[in-house]
């Protein structure tokens, strides 16, 4: 009797149960398919982006996550406006982390790859996807919206949000819960164009703040401003403080 091994497995006698090598059960891809559309493979599709996403980013050094519509158009100023961020972090040695899509991120993309900057664009895959904008130079796109939501908060050392609709509500609102929840170390948050923000600001302290939704404290969370010098003085200060301390080691 020989011995047959299956990998690092050997077995002999009673034990053999199939001629086939695990090379060959791989390639003769037959049987149903179905579990490809199940919540177990699933785990690993997200794993996969955790992976790519940490594997991608992790020597990126300091970056700024810079969020805003995707309908900034062309000759609307806030795309200016965005690309001059893009341009001044870049300049301060940032790299600059966007959504990867249309409008205001393609603007700061813009502004950071032709300031010789490093322009990130995280993707996500959309129903009616416009892909990665030409001026992100290093991108991944992504599936699942957390697994990139993680990659902004992981390693962007502060933001700053442009005018924009819900997908720019949502990333805003995430980050300030972060802070809030003390579940980052706190990080600058610049809104950008006061004129498009003081309302939302003026709900939040009138009614949120006043209906004991809020604490005052949490107001300081975010500078307003239409000073994209000020903005980005405030992520290098930010950095300046920043002590990159490795995280104590825990067992998780
Ligand atoms: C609407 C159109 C394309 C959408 N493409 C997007 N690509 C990448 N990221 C996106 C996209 N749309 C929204 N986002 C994210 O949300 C923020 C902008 O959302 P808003 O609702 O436009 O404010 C942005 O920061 C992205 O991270 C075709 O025009």
């Amino acid at each position: 009797m020989k011995d047959r091994f299956q990998g690092p497995v050997m077995t002999r006698r009673g034990q053999v149960e199939d001629g086939s090598t695990t090379d060959q059960r791989l390639l003769d891809s037959r049987g149903p398919a179905d579990w490809v559309h199940t919540d177990p493979w699933r785990v690993l599709r997200i794993q996969s982006e955790f992976v790519e996403g940490f594997g991608t980013l992790a020597e990126l050094g300091p970056a700024i996550g810079v969020f805003g519509s995707a309908r900034t158009r062309l000759e609307h100023p806030d795309y200016a406006l965005a690309e001059l961020v893009g341009r001044r972090l870049a300049e301060e040695r940032f790299a600059v982390i966007t959504g990867g899509g249309p409008g205001a991120m393609e603007a700061a993309n813009k502004g950071a790859s032709e300031a010789g900057g490093v322009s990130v664009g995280l993707g996500i895959e959309l129903p009616f996807e416009a892909g990665l904008n030409q001026w992100v130079d290093k991108g991944i796109n992504f599936r699942y919206f957390f697994a990139r939501k993680t990659m902004f908060v992981k390693y962007s050392q502060g933001f700053i949000v442009l005018p924009g609709g819900l997908g720019t509500f949502d990333e805003l609102f995430e980050a300030l819960t972060l802070v809030q929840t003390q579940k980052v170390t706190s990080f600058p948050v610049v809104l950008l164009g006061t004129a498009y923000w003081q309302g939302l600001v003026d709900w939040l302290r009138q009614t949120v703040l006043a209906e004991g939704k809020i604490s005052a404290k949490d107001l300081e969370m975010f500078t307003v401003t239409d000073d994209v010098e000020l903005a980005v003085d405030l992520m290098v200060e930010a950095r300046r403080g920043r002590v990159e301390t490795p995280a104590p080691h825990r067992p998780e």
